[in-house]
């Protein structure tokens, strides 16, 4: 089995819903991204041969993804009062709004299903959130 692996970073803020302790409170991390992608064969003619897929394709398709969250604050929906995300849009911050509580193990599923349907054969996802602290999602 052939594994391939690369990377993203981006920078974001989050918050805790319902977190005992200082998670609770809204803080950045620069999340690091490493996607791991499987495959029994490798590529027989033309450009790609050799190769499971072409780096600097897989690169360009995570970067895309990764970099929406560039920059942004993560919420859980439901999680902030109306007014405040409303005062929050007035003040126009990048927001983005998720069904899940942002932690490192929701953010590399989120990833993992994201580079699954874009039909990459995923192998893992590792999500960061500090450089000692990191949550994987894999597939068995
Ligand atoms: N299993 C998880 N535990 C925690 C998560 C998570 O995503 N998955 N997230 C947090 C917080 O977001 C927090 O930012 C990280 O916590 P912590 O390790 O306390 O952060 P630091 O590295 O800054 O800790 P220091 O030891 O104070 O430097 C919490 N838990
Ligand atoms: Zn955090």
């Amino acid at each position: 089995m052939y594994l391939l692996k690369t990377e993203h970073s981006f920078d974001a803020a989050h918050f805790l819903a319902g977190y005992e302790g200082k998670c609770s409170n809204i803080h950045g991390h620069r999340w690091r991204v490493v996607v791991g992608i499987e495959s029994e064969t490798l590529q027989e003619d033309g450009q790609c041969s050799g190769m499971v897929v072409d780096f600097s394709q897989l690169k360009k398709d995570i970067k895309n993804a990764i970099d929406y969250f560039d920059h942004s604050l993560i919420v859980e929906k439901n999680s902030m009062k109306e007014k405040t995300m409303d005062a929050l849009e007035e003040e126009h911050f990048r927001i983005i709004q998720v069904d899940f509580r942002p932690t490192a193990e929701n953010l590399a599923k989120y990833f993992y299903d994201l580079f699954a349907e874009k039909g990459y054969c995923v192998r893992c996802v590792d999500v960061y959130e500090t450089p000692n602290n990191c949550a994987s999602y894999a597939s068995c």
